[in-house]
């Protein structure tokens, strides 16, 4: 993926197209704001809900192709992905809708998953700290560890 180094400004905004059926569409909101929220609260980011397209980072739920080189897997597999900073796709964030997205610990736990991507999205590659919300693969209890992020120093261009 366009792995971008960092956003050059501290507002971002982003907006959510496509949504997912296995969840109301103001608990999918909610839990992207709280995603966002994660990183706003360890960097001097903000970011803005936008309901326009020149929005910088667009979050949609797809399935296999969707219009970039990396269509999704049906379930299992790749549960998302996430370009990184820069103009166009660039911060883009799809969530492969074959899965089935929950707020809980069953299914995939949407908070967990999108605050990862949105580590993508801001520039950030995988940890070899298993606690960290960086960590490449994805275990339910990692919603335990929203907090455990790091190298969120590295994330912000002063
Ligand atoms: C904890 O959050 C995630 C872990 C693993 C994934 S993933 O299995 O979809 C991963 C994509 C990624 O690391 O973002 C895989 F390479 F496709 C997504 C989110
Ligand atoms: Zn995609
Ligand atoms: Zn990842």
């Amino acid at each position: 993926h366009l792995q971008g180094t960092r956003w050059n400004k501290n507002i971002l905004t982003y907006r959510i197209g496509r949504y997912t059926r296995d969840l109301h569409r103001n608990t999918v909101d909610s839990l992207v704001k709280s995603a966002f929220s994660v990183w706003a609260s360890a960097s001097s980011l903000t970011f803005v809900r936008s309901h326009t397209r020149t929005a910088d980072i667009m979050v949609e739920f797809v399935t296999y192709e969707h219009g970039d080189l990396y269509p999704f897997d049906g379930p299992r597999g790749t549960l998302a992905h996430a370009f990184g900073p820069g103009p166009g796709v660039g911060g883009d964030t799809h969530f492969d809708d074959a899965e089935y997205w929950t707020a809980g610990e069953t299914g995939m736990n949407l908070l967990v998953v999108a605050a990862h991507e949105f580590g993508h999205a801001l520039g950030l590659k995988h940890s070899r700290n298993p606690d960290s919300l960086m960590y490449p693969t994805y275990r339910a209890s990692r919603s335990a560890n929203l907090l455990s992020i790091e190298d969120v120093g590295s994330l912000l261009p002063q």
